[in-house]
């Protein structure tokens, strides 16, 4: 399914207490250029670490999201420059700024508060794990912190951590992710079990190998460390005995 730019009508934050005369709306195609600025000016000033791209970058980088009909963007104003955007794909929120100098006034509320408006299944975002202040602002609006990476993943190279906000239906929406998780899992265990089976036909013995099972264990626990490795040659255990199972089957066919 592929979803449609462009705020649907109805969509306005309407004021409320938080700030009378504050307006959010839809970004309009041609706003490249102060988005650009406003983000190169809110980052800068964000625990966060130096961007990687030119001014000239950001602006085209908008001026595609504007239009790739993957992105919706709402822009916070009070009669006059933009204080703040928000960028969110159907499930991702990618962006939210405030301009530094709008900070503390609930801009960022509003914004946060308008995706969860049109976002009510729930979204996911990356913060840095350096921006403490963000992660705090998320978790009081009730994101949960989900994983941490060690940052290989990002263009900068920082370590970030991904929150969810689980939406109206949480249930469904943390089921949502685990079946995402559980398509690549399934795709690594059939991946694994074609390797059990074929060094089992250059083994000088079919004997299982303990020591080797434990250092599997060993090594997968610094990936999972919550799992500990105990834990985790449990598993292994599982798994490899179940290989071996279906390696056997294949062989007496
Ligand atoms: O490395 C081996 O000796 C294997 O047979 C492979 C494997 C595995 O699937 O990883 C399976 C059984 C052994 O006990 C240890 C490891």
């Amino acid at each position: 399914m592929r979803w449609c730019a462009g705020a649907a009508p109805g969509q306005v934050w309407h004021p409320g207490s938080v700030s009378e005369d504050l307006r959010v709306r839809p970004a309009e195609a041609d706003e490249s250029a102060p988005l650009a600025e406003l983000y190169g000016r809110s980052r800068a000033a964000a625990r966060m670490p130096p961007g990687v791209h030119t001014a000239e970058e950001d602006r085209a980088w908008f001026a595609a999201r504007l239009r790739d009909g993957e992105h919706e963007l709402w822009v916070a104003e009070r009669d006059g420059p933009l204080l703040g955007y928000a960028m969110a794909t159907r499930t991702w929120l990618d962006h939210l700024f405030v301009d530094p100098q709008a900070q503390g006034r609930g801009v960022g509320g509003v914004l946060l508060d308008t995706v969860k408006g049109v976002r009510p299944g729930g979204f996911c975002l990356w913060v840095f794990e350096v921006n403490a202040p963000a992660r705090e602002f998320y978790r009081r609006r009730g994101l949960v912190e989900l994983e941490r990476t060690d940052g290989s993943g990002n263009e900068e190279h920082a370590p970030d951590v991904r929150m969810a906000w689980p939406g109206l239906d949480p249930m469904a929406f943390y089921r949502g992710l685990i079946d995402e998780v559980d398509d690549s899992l399934g795709e690594l265990l059939s991946r694994r079990v074609a390797l059990t089976r074929a060094v089992q036909a250059v083994k000088p013995s079919t004997d299982r190998d303990h020591a080797r099972e434990r250092e599997i264990a060993e090594r997968l626990a610094g990936i999972a460390p919550e799992l500990g490795a105990d834990r985790l040659l449990r598993i292994v255990q599982t798994l490899i005995t179940e290989s071996l199972e279906v390696a056997g089957e294949d062989g007496s066919r």
